[in-house]
């Protein structure tokens, strides 16, 4: 498969080095205007162009990773010269009626919501199409299996998932670095208190991936009656720990809605 990036930045980028590393028989192509910061993909034999239009007539999915306000000049230019192609747009708050205004209804259309783990194989990426499309979106559902989980949702679910999925990175390395900032306060140097933080996430997140048990009955299992866990966790709830998570992804969620 022939995957064609338009827009080299953080998430294009990410997706692209996943496909190198993670996902076997495809080739990548990753434009943007400005590309002497990821000359260096080319290491790892993916193409690079300040050209959007290089080499897409071979793409078999146009993937667009560019901002919202992007969208209009960059579909002005390529699709008078991609007939048919699929447009796989991860452009987040751009709904697949909007993407299919823009684009005439020509062209087979899918909507991804991929996170910046895509690069490490561990996107949690969430994908919605018209049921017509459904044969042009399989491909690029096994493409994103390749680069972590895939679950195909209901589009209207899509914003929704951009901020439990995408967003959701940044909220969860907030975490990590919030315990780093109290690892160093008890004891830890800092890439100690990084290390040890990041794993316990890790390992917490795999257990609850691999039993698929509400995470409340793993926390029964650490929290010792009268002991040390169960008084930091009721610190944390009585200062607004869950609250403050859940404000924060309903404001995010507002904040794509618009
Ligand atoms: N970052 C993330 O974790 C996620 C982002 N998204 C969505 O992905 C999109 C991109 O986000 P993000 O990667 O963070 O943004 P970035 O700003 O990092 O990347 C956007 C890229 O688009 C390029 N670009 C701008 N105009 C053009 C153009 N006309 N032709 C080609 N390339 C162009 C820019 O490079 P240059 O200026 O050199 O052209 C830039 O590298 C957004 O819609 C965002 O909502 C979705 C999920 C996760
Ligand atoms: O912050 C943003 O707008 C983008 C969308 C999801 C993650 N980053």
């Amino acid at each position: 498969m022939k995957v064609h990036i338009i827009g080299g930045g953080n998430l294009g980028v990410s997706i692209a080095l996943g496909i190198a590393k993670f996902s076997k028989n495809n080739q990548v192509t990753v434009t943007r205007r400005n590309i002497a910061s990821i000359q260096y993909l080319s290491e790892y034999g993916i193409t690079v162009s300040n050209d959007n239009k290089h080499n897409i007539q071979e793409a078999d999915v146009v993937i667009l990773t560019i901002k919202p306000y992007q969208v209009d000049t960059v579909l002005a230019e390529i699709l008078p010269v991609i007939q048919n192609k699929t447009i796989a747009s991860a452009v987040s708050g751009l709904s697949l009626e909007v993407l299919q205004t823009k684009t005439n209804f020509e062209y087979p259309v899918v909507r991804i919501m991929p996170n910046i783990a895509a690069q490490f194989g561990e996107s949690a990426t969430c994908i919605s199409f018209p049921e017509k499309y459904k044969d042009n979106a399989a491909p690029i559902v096994d493409l994103f299996q390749d680069l972590g989980t895939a679950p195909v949702i209901d589009e209207k679910l899509m914003d929704a998932a951009t901020v439990l999925g995408a967003c959701g990175t940044a909220y969860a390395l907030r975490y990590i670095r919030a315990s780093m900032q109290a690892g160093i306060e008890i004891g830890f140097d800092s890439n100690t208190a990084l290390s040890i933080a990041a794993q316990t996430v890790k390992g917490a997140a795999k257990m609850l991936l691999e039993e698929r048990v509400h995470p409340e009955q793993l926390i029964d299992r650490v929290t010792t009656p009268q002991g040390c866990t169960i008084v930091g966790l009721n610190e944390m709830e009585h200062n607004g720990f869950s609250s403050s998570l859940i404000k924060g992804i309903k404001t995010s969620l507002k904040q794509i809605k618009g």
